[in-house]
């Protein structure tokens, strides 16, 4: 008779091998007996683990040899069976088989070779200091495509960096992708829209889909011959677009063989531009599509395979004039700005797409050079009337294009160019407008239509709703189009639209880098936690959702926390502004700590009063801004951020507010940091949500560190709450003044339509149409009691500010917006 065996099966098994021949019935019962024991321990192993499904298996004993303790913390993503490669340490990166997911040791020698790659032919995903993550898209293949790759260059290269094999599904994904990819293309001609293709089966394939088909436009189909590509540079640059990624590689090359990497990628570029000696031309196929059928066809083409790509060969355009536009001698475009541009013009033709830079990166420029590159006539689509007049001061600033030929139309302005061809600087919402046009407001869109365009700047396209662009897009035709925005974030998943409606991501900055480089400025994050007292904790386990904001927000240690930051930061010379999403609370903290403040319902006079002392006037250093302060205006510039409370886990709200500083003047100023506080009550819900918000600066590569304490705080002088007795106060206070619900913030702008209260720079969604404000009245208005004593402050606070005597000492920022706002009502008291 056997012991029983070690609880392995297969120790199980070889010691039932052995005594086989004094097997009798009992034993093989007890054998089947503990077998099943342990399959179903396997079994349990494996669900626990494993999530199961993918790992079981008929022969259990098998698979389980595949599995360890560590298991369980991979759970699907465990791909510890693919063996490493003998020379792995050598190779930077990893691979995801599954979801196309490559992980770069930031840390490694061959690191900087390898960023190079994968900036070229996937889309960055998070940035952080030791390990950053790409991923494998169509359209980031199609852009390594288009600047050269072959496929084949592609693979080798991404197999000689990885540490593993390269997977068969991700060698099946390049090829599949970029054989299909860039096939089919819908290009403008004569103000007509076609889908054309070199190869005629693809195109037999889309005119016999039942979708496509039938949008077709019948007896309209040509054959053409595609011309050839010669190197284009662009303006600012001494490169050829594209070129100076092969340059790049080919000095990497030389430091791969330096560092001794093994993954030379000498032949990898060796194509680019290949193109350009093939003297063969191919005939191009072609047939008519209805004008407001585009988005159906793009997105029918994507369901089948095709994806359909938007290029203008812009330098064999014979049809439309030319535009005398250059970048000024002296202007020289920065090498990100470079990078991104050269992603758009890779190919020698312009590829629509979205472009995406840090605030403060200098996203006019590049625009301005996209502009300088295509010469033709040019649409720049803005979010505000004021950014308007940014955009054209820009144009004249760094271009030498005659001020007769860039033209605005606004509701104050009407001109067209006086050449064949130019520049029209206008607002999403002037052209997009159903309401009834003024004559001169007909005319012009007329003009705007009856005509093709060469290039569509499109400004802040993270803001503006997929709608408006269908808007823009159907109504106003053009070869080309260029997104520019800061983050291509948004809550509401309406980001996937802009694939179709503008194109594909083309580029987007590593912020880190920028700062690095100085560029933006370097920005130290941090997160303070904020204990809350007994009585407040007590209260807000107790409240509603909208009340635990409140509660939260009026945390009287948070306000002591931030009463503390902004001494500080007022000691060093700062210019802080502290966001509050919570409109009680930031009326209240400003009028106890005596700052100036603007929210929605300020009036447009006080927030350009307010605006221009803060950044002018040496004695105003902090500002209190509600959430309007993130779309509706354009703020000075400021060194130190506090955030009081804010709006949820809106991460694309919180790398907009961060963008407010990062173009800090002081950003070159050796060892100078500018600082972003947000100030999280702790053990409450507003923990999840700043970590939620945190994601995105996390991604970038921003560290955010805890604050416990903040050192000697019992010491600022005339700390507020400082005894348990006003601390309570404080909070009967606060339910008090908000028993019957709490005011919510107006928010403004031009994209919705009619200006509300004030002029604003974006939009954002709810709230803002026709100015309607929502209000549940606030208590601490009427009740009158302490909470008068801060009203009568806080009228102090932004009124104590001296007004400047009608043009007097005001900057030209201030004078514009003063002369459009005269300009505005001018118009008003006419059209009455
Ligand atoms: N290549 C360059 N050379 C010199 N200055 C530059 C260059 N590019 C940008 N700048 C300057 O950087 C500043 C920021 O540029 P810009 O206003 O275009 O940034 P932005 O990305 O549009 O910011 P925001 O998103 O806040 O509007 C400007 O003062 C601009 O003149």
């Amino acid at each position: 008779m056997s012991t029983p065996g070690p609880a392995t099966p297969r120790s199980l098994e070889s010691d039932v091998m052995s005594d086989a021949d004094d097997v009798d019935e009992d034993v093989d019962e007890a054998q089947k007996e503990r077998e099943a024991m342990l399959a179903k321990e396997a079994d349990d192993f494996v669900n626990k683990f494993t999530l199961g499904k993918r790992l079981q298996s008929d022969d259990k004993g098998k698979e389980l040899r595949r599995y360890d303790a560590a298991t369980g913390f991979f759970r699907k993503r465990d791909y510890s069976q693919i063996p490493l490669k003998p020379n792995h340490q050598q190779c930077p990166l990893w691979i995801d088989p599954e979801n196309f997911t490559i992980i770069l040791e930031r840390f490694h020698p061959a690191a900087q070779k390898a960023t190079d790659f994968l900036t070229t032919i996937a889309e960055p995903r998070s940035r952080p200091t030791f390990l950053h993550e790409y991923v494998l898209t169509m359209h980031s293949l199609y852009a390594a495509v288009s600047v050269g790759l072959r496929p084949k260059d592609i693979i080798d290269t991404l197999d000689r960096f990885l540490k593993t094999p390269l997977p068969p599904a991700v060698r099946m994904k390049i090829e599949e992708t970029t054989k299909k990819y860039g096939k089919v293309k819908l290009v403008l001609k004569k103000n007509k829209y076609y889908v054309e293709s070199v190869d005629a089966k693809i195109l037999q394939i889309l005119l016999k889909d039942e979708v496509i088909g039938a949008l077709r436009v019948h007896g309209s189909d040509t054959t053409s011959f595609a011309p050839t590509m010669g190197g284009l540079v662009i303006p600012g640059t001494q490169n050829a677009a594209g070129v100076h990624q092969a340059n790049l590689k080919q000095q990497d090359k030389k430091s791969d063989e330096e560092q001794g990497a093994t993954a030379s990628e000498g032949d990898l570029f060796a194509t680019l531009n290949e193109e350009e000696d093939d003297d063969d031309k191919e005939a191009v196929h072609a047939f008519e599509i209805l004008d407001n059928s585009v988005e159906t066809v793009q997105k029918r083409c994507l369901d089948i395979g095709f994806p359909i790509l938007e290029e203008y060969d812009f330098r064999n355009d014979d049809v439309n004039p030319n535009l005398e536009i250059d970048l000024r001698p002296n202007t020289q475009i920065r090498p990100y700005q470079e990078k991104s541009l050269s992603k758009m013009f890779g190919n020698g033709r312009a590829k629509s797409g979205i472009i995406v830079l840090p605030c403060g990166a200098g996203k006019t420029l590049v625009g301005i050079t996209a502009a300088c590159t295509i010469k033709k006539g040019v649409i720049v689509l803005c979010t505000s009337s004021m950014s308007v007049q940014q955009w054209r001061q820009e144009f004249l600033k760094w271009s030498n294009i005659n001020p007769d030929d860039i033209a605005i139309f606004t509701a104050e302005s009407k001109n067209k160019f006086s050449s064949s061809t130019g520049i029209i600087v206008t607002t999403y919402s002037m052209v997009t407008n159903s309401r009834e046009r003024s004559h001169d407001s007909k005319k012009m869109m007329d003009f705007l239509r009856g005509r093709e365009w060469g290039l569509m700047l499109l400004d802040e396209v993270h803001v503006v709703p997929a709608e408006m662009f269908r808007r823009v897009i159907s109504s106003i035709k053009s070869h080309s189009k260029l997104g520019l925005t800061a983050t291509l974030l948004r809550e509401d998943d309406k980001i996937s639209d802009l694939n179709f409606l503008i194109g594909p991501k083309l580029y987007e900055a590593n912020w880190m880098e920028l700062s690095q480089q100085g560029h933006i400025a370097k920005v130290q994050c941090a997160e303070v936690w904020c204990p809350m007292p007994t009585e407040f904790y007590d209260q807000y386990l107790r409240a509603d959702g909208r009340m635990k904001r409140t509660l939260y927000a009026m945390n009287p240690r948070k306000f002591q926390a931030c009463q503390y930051l902004i001494n500080y930061h007022e000691k060093r010379g700062d210019k802080i502004i502290v966001f509050s999403d919570e409109l009680y609370s930031l009326k209240q903290y400003a009028l106890k700590l005596k700052k100036v403040f603007i929210y929605g319902g300020t009036s447009q006079s006080e927030r350009m009063h307010v605006l221009e002392n803060f950044q002018h006037n040496p004695d105003v250093n902090t500002l209190f801004l509600s959430k309007i302060g993130d779309t509706s205006l354009d703020l000075p510039e400021a060194t130190c951020l506090i955030q009081i409370s804010s709006h949820f886990g809106s991460r694309r709200q919180e790398a907009q507010r961060l963008g407010r500083i990062l173009r800090a003047k002081r950003r070159n100023d050796e060892g100078f940091n500018a600082f972003f506080y947000s100030l999280v009550s702790k053990d409450t819900q507003e923990m999840y949500y700043s970590s939620k918000r945190q994601a995105f600066l996390v991604d970038q590569g921003y560290a955010f560190k805890v604050i416990t304490q903040l050192a000697n705080i019992e010491q600022t002088p005339d700390l507020a709450f400082s005894t348990p007795q006003e601390m309570r106060e404080l909070l009967q206070r606060t339910l008090v003044d908000n028993d019957k619900g709490v005011e919510e913030d107006v928010e403004t702008d031009d994209l919705f339509g009619k200006v509300g209260g004030g002029g604003g720079r974006r939009k954002k969604g709810n709230g803002g149409l026709a100015g309607v404000r929502r209000m549940a009245g606030t208590l601490g208005e009427l009740s009158g009691g302490q909470d008068m004593a801060y009203i009568e402050q806080n009228k102090a606070a932004n009124k104590a500010l001296k007004k400047p005597k009608k043009g007097e000492n005001q900057s030209a920022f201030f004078k514009k917006l003063q002369r459009e706002k005269e300009k505005a009502k001018q118009a008003t008291r006419a059209a009455k």
